[in-house]
């Protein structure tokens, strides 16, 4: 499913009108379409590529792109190994091609992303020919007029793409209205290098590149400083194609943007929203002397000319704009709705169902819930036992007045009393044991009634491992996966304060997030009895978990000997358990996933001395 494929969105743009305007120049009005894609689906994908090209040929588009495998969504994994899948996004491509044709747009050249195979081999990565290919290419008059491979490939962090893609080793250059066109996709512009320099020296008038790039908190200011970077070494405009939405872990961010040769940001595309930026670009004519052949870092020019004429000469009046930019908070905040929207839309559900103890964790959740699904598609289910205080009832059913979301309770009581007539458990087996009954409970809800389980587990605590195996970590989606503790309130009073500002009421109970910490397995138990306040828990798992720094740095950065000790074992024990924990939303650049991945069984410690 791609959302917004029913309406259509163009951003906010200003309009300039100079009296003065003399034209003559060569012109091209670009639109770039920041959609989001579904994996696997090619067909809706197609669908929707057809849909915003209407659109913007309706706008008078001169050239219209799509971001880096839209036509199959990003990224395909595995998917890529299967030749059925590679047949079909290559016999898509050519289907789209001709239906755009039919359809009326045959004369706008269409960039789009898609899989195809390859025709060499990659012996160092020890890919034979036939091997998949990280393709885009530009569709015209009902044809594949020219296709290309990334040629810089991403295999860190979440990417692995050495494991499944040859590495592209053109220079495709589209010539369209005498302007050329350099084309790039995403990790072409991350590493020094290959097409942006090669862009410079094929003399290109615009350097287009698709791109498919995973949020990650602060990647917005990196990636704006890249473009930059980039357009002044390629020293032409650079307009750089976000996707938006979710697939998996993974959020797309949009955001979108666009510089001029200088570095100078001339559009700026919104946050998170599906839509398309179009804009009228005056650009240089294309060099006829401009080279043929290899230019740079083995890549030779491939160059294809679609239109040579230049434009007649049209008064600019799309001239770019800078969309709002949400603040810290919020823009976390709204990767965690997209991350969850799409999650659950995408896999085919409509509802949630989450256990609300009155603590902050599950309340942040269902917040974020009530936000991606609405309230009206959100179940939460208060499972009080004996230890659980008259407090974390009350504010359960707090959040769920304020917020509207359906609440019920069911008493774990009478399973619990049977568990333990039968075994006559005791400690740490009879606090397991309540947090099970919870997770029976809601699997069994959601078996029945269809709604998928939220896991409400924080970054910290799948760090530490404190949760409980089969209990509070069962679920199908983890929402605040990758959102440590102490970010957990911030983002609770960021929402609050965010509806006090719209004159809403704040969706989660002001208890909820003053009162200490508890799982309330035992009596008076708060999270402090095991674990270190959470500011000093999060600022040393910083350290460990997303900085890998060894216990040695990590005192030496300031903290306790002990605690440091402490928690690193924490953490070293607690791998099996988050490899057992559901998926979520990465919001940072290392999530627990496939951003960090660990032996489980693994002797090493981070021992003194
Ligand atoms: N390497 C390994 N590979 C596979 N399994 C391994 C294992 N090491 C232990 N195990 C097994 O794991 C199980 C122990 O794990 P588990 O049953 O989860 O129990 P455990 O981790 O021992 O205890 C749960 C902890 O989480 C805390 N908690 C629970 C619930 C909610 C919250 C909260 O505030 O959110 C906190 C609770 O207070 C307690 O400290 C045992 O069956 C053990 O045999
Ligand atoms: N009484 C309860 N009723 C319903 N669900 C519960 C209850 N107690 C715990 N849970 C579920 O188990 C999860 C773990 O909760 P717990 O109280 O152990 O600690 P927590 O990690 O501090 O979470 P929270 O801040 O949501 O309380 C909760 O988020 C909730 O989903
Ligand atoms: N799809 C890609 O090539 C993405 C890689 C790039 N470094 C990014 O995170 O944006």
């Amino acid at each position: 499913m791609s959302s917004g494929r029913g309406r259509t969105r163009s951003f906010p743009r200003t309009s300039r009108r100079s009296d003065d305007y003399t034209g003559g120049v060569p012109q091209l009005r670009l639109a770039l379409n920041q959609i989001d894609s579904t994996v696997g689906d090619i067909a809706g994908n197609a669908e929707a590529i057809v849909h915003w090209t209407r659109h913007a040929a309706g706008q008078g588009a001169h050239l219209v792109a799509f971001p880096e495998m839209a036509l199959t969504g990003y990224p395909v994994e595995d998917l890529a190994l299967r030749s059925s899948f590679v047949e079909a996004s290559r016999a898509a491509l050519r289907g789209l091609a001709r239906r755009l044709a039919d359809e009326g747009f045959g004369e706008v050249p269409v960039v789009v992303g898609y899989l195809d195979r390859s025709e060499r081999a990659e012996p160092k990565l020890g890919l034979p020919a036939g091997s998949p290919e990280n393709a885009a290419a530009v569709l015209h008059r009902g044809e594949v007029v020219l296709r290309f491979a990334k040629h810089h490939l991403p295999n860190y962090g979440v990417f692995d793409e050495y494991r499944y893609f040859v590495r592209g080793d053109t220079m495709p250059v589209l010539r369209v209205h005498g302007i050329d066109v350099a084309l790039a996709i995403c990790e072409d512009l991350w590493q020094e290098g290959g097409r942006v320099p090669a862009a410079r020296h094929a003399r290109a008038g615009l350097l287009l590149s698709v791109n498919a790039s995973p949020y990650e908190r602060n990647k917005d200011d990196t990636r704006l400083e890249l473009v930059r970077k980039r357009a002044q070494e390629a020293g032409c405009v650079t307009a750089y194609l976000a996707s938006t939405g979710g697939q998996d872990e993974l959020v797309f961010d949009g955001d979108s943007i666009v510089v001029d040769a200088a570095g100078e940001v001339i559009a700026r595309a919104p946050q998170f929203v599906e839509g398309s930026v179009i804009l009228d670009l005056e650009l240089p004519a294309a060099d006829p002397e401009a080279p043929e052949g290899l230019v740079n870092d083995g890549l030779t020019v491939d160059r294809v000319v679609v239109s040579e004429e230049p434009l007649p000469a049209y008064e600019p009046e799309l001239t770019g704009g800078y969309a709002h930019r949400l603040e810290d908070e919020e823009e976390v905040y709204s990767a965690l709705v997209i991350g969850l929207r799409a999650y659950v839309a995408k896999n085919g559900f409509r509802s949630v169902l989450v256990g609300l103890s009155g603590g902050i964790d599950s309340a942040l959740v269902a917040a974020i819930a009530c936000d991606a699904l609405g309230a009206e598609n959100v179940y939460g289910v208060s499972m009080p036992s004996k230890y659980s205080s008259d407090h974390s009832r009350g504010d359960a059913a707090e959040l769920a007045r304020r917020t509207g979301l359906h609440y019920r309770t069911v008493s774990i009581e009478p399973m619990f009393d049977a568990y333990m007539g039968s075994l006559g458990l005791t400690g740490l087996a009879e606090e397991n044991l309540q947090s099970r009954l919870r997770g029976t409970t809601l699997m069994a809800l959601s078996n029945q009634e269809g709604h998928i389980v939220l896991a409400p587990g924080n970054k910290s605590e799948l760090a530490v491992g404190y949760s409980t195996l089969y209990g509070d970590s069962v679920g199908a989606f983890g929402p605040i996966k990758d959102v440590y503790k102490s970010t957990v309130f911030r983002l609770a009073r960021w929402r609050n304060r965010a509806a006090e500002e719209r004159g809403q009421t704040p969706p989660i109970p002001e208890s909820s997030i003053s009162k200490p910490p508890s799982a309330e397995l035992r009596p008076g138990q708060v999270d402090t009895d095991s674990l270190p306040d959470y500011d000093t828990l999060d600022a040393v798992l910083a350290l460990y978990v997303d900085q890998d720094r060894g216990r040695e740095e990590i005192v030496a950065a300031g903290y306790d000997e002990e605690l440091v000790t402490r928690t690193l074992r924490m953490v070293d024990t607690a791998e099996y358990k988050r490899r057992q924990y559901p998926p979520g939303t990465k919001i940072s650049a290392k999530g627990f996933g496939k951003d960090r991945r660990l032996p489980i069984t693994n002797r090493w410690r981070e021992t003194p001395g």
